[in-house]
């Protein structure tokens, strides 16, 4: 191996870039020494877990990775784990002999340029210089797309969705757990993106799992990641979402279905702030704000026996309540709109008819914003004119006479709720009731008349 350094070898430790090498075989001893000299600071690993934890603790853009042409199998699914997690970051290859065209998966996983050994230092200096401009780059448009008007508004103008973004703002960046609440497609993991947003880790990682979609054998080490070894099939360690999160947000989705022992498990992360890995016996200290939402009713699930209530109250300690569409139907044409604007591909001449406004607004969207979305995106693309009815929107007005009944035998079960209590609280004086409804005597005999309650 050629070892000369260049004349212009006095680079300070600050003036330096860092560069990762992943070098299995410990086959480039050298490259610290020759590249210091370009001033460049290695940082050699032999194996990806650790190469995984310089790259997130050092912001890593650049690396080396040794193969060899015999050899790349696990090399490969070591470079597809860490491009996963760290897409920026770029590669340049060294193998022993020249590559055959069985090594073309480098090119997938963001190796752009790759020399074998003996290295020419000069034209490997000056690609790592081009890859590290490269992932700076690529790192440098990511954030402008993370930037807050990358991410997709909150809309609205009703004093809930009003209430909703002053409380997101505020809660941002406390960094305590936030529980979310709400109807599935209403907008929690939206509401989850923007605390990210507006906390002060919003540069870190946002992971989001959702409780409900893994199977149960998988979860604990989905989790919290497990050591080789730990079970049969794992062939190698896992670093689970909790610490794929560190830095930054780990959102949990569906809380309430996550099993018992790993809600202890949980728990005691939120105490203690480290984890164990499946089959580690080394605490892992992590630093991550945790999220969590439910459409389920959690305090039900505690009263069930789902849900620990100590783990409750742990996490309810900041709650927000996202509204439901219905909660704030005056706006849904002005959110149906502006969906309308993104979804019509260059089409501005789309708009709704007449038939569609009435069924828009009369609907009662059990699916939420999601729902309402998803119906204007397949309308803006199945309708066949310049107006989009009810039809394209999937809202037959046999489906809308069917929710108007269910509405109508709502309310009167409300009114009849409402009626019954204000009697009750009056002692049973008709005249008192009447005047606490702010109704009259007349009035209330008919409702009640109305609801079979006046014999
Ligand atoms: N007020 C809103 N303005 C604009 N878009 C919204 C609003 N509320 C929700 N959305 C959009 O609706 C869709 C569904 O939202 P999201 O996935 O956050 O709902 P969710 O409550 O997390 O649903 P689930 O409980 O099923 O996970 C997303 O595309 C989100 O961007």
């Amino acid at each position: 191996m050629n070892l000369s350094v260049p004349s212009d070898s006095k680079g300070t430790r600050a003036s330096q870039r860092e560069l990762l090498v992943l070098d299995p075989n410990n086959d480039l001893p050298d490259i610290s020494q020759v590249l210091s000299g370009y001033h460049w600071h290695c940082l050699k690993v032999s194996n990806a877990a650790d190469a995984l934890k310089l790259i997130d603790r050092h912001g890593i853009k650049i690396a080396v990775a040794m193969i060899h042409q015999n050899d790349t199998g696990s090399l490969a699914k070591d470079l597809v784990n860490i491009q996963q997690q760290f897409p920026q970051l770029h590669w340049l290859a060294v193998s022993d002999e020249v590559l055959g065209q069985s090594c073309s998966w480098l090119l997938t996983v963001n190796v752009i340029d790759y020399f074998h050994l003996p290295l020419d230092w000069q034209r490997f200096n000056d690609a790592l210089g081009h890859g590290l401009g490269m992932s700076e780059l690529a790192s440098s448009a990511n954030a402008r797309a993370r930037e807050p008007h990358a991410l997709a508004p909150i809309r609205g103008e009703h004093p809930l969705i009003k209430n909703l973004r002053h409380s997101l703002e505020k809660l941002g960046p406390s960094d305590e757990t936030v529980l979310l609440s709400g109807e599935t497609g209403s907008g929690k993991g939206l509401c989850a993106k923007w605390l990210h947003r507006y906390s002060l880790r919003q540069h870190g990682p946002f992971v989001v799992v959702n409780c409900g979609a893994l199977p149960a054998s998988l979860i604990q080490s989905t989790l919290f990641g497990h050591e080789k070894g730990a079970f049969t099939g794992a062939e190698r360690r896992y670093i689970g979402h909790l610490e794929q999160a560190n830095g930054g947000t780990l959102f949990l989705d569906e809380i309430a279905d996550l099993p018992l022992d790993l809600q202890v498990n949980l728990l005691q992360f939120l105490d203690d702030k480290h984890i164990f890995r499946v089959g580690g016996c080394k605490p892992v200290e992590l630093d991550c704000r945790l999220l969590f939402a439910s459409h389920q009713d959690l305090e039900s699930a505690v009263d069930e026996g789902r849900f620990r209530e100590d783990l409750y109250h742990r996490i309810n300690v900041l709650r927000l309540h996202v509204p439901s569409l219905r909660e704030y139907l005056e706006d849904i044409m002005l959110l149906a709109e502006q969906f309308l604007d993104d979804f019509n591909h260059g089409n501005d001449q789309l708009a709704f008819s007449d038939d569609a406004v009435q069924a828009i607004s009369h609907y009662n969207w059990p699916g939420n914003v999601r729902e309402l979305q998803n119906r204007i995106r397949r309308a803006a693309v199945m309708v066949e004119g310049p107006l989009i009815c009810a039809r394209d929107l999937g809202l037959e007005p046999a489906m809308l006479h069917r929710w108007q009944n269910d509405l109508a035998s709502q309310r009167e079960e409300l009114d009849t709720e409402v009626i019954l209590k204000a009697i009750s609280d009056n002692r049973h004086n008709i005249s008192a009731a009447a005047r606490a409804l702010n109704i009259s005597r007349s009035t209330l005999y008919r409702l009640l008349k109305k609801s079979h309650l006046n014999n």
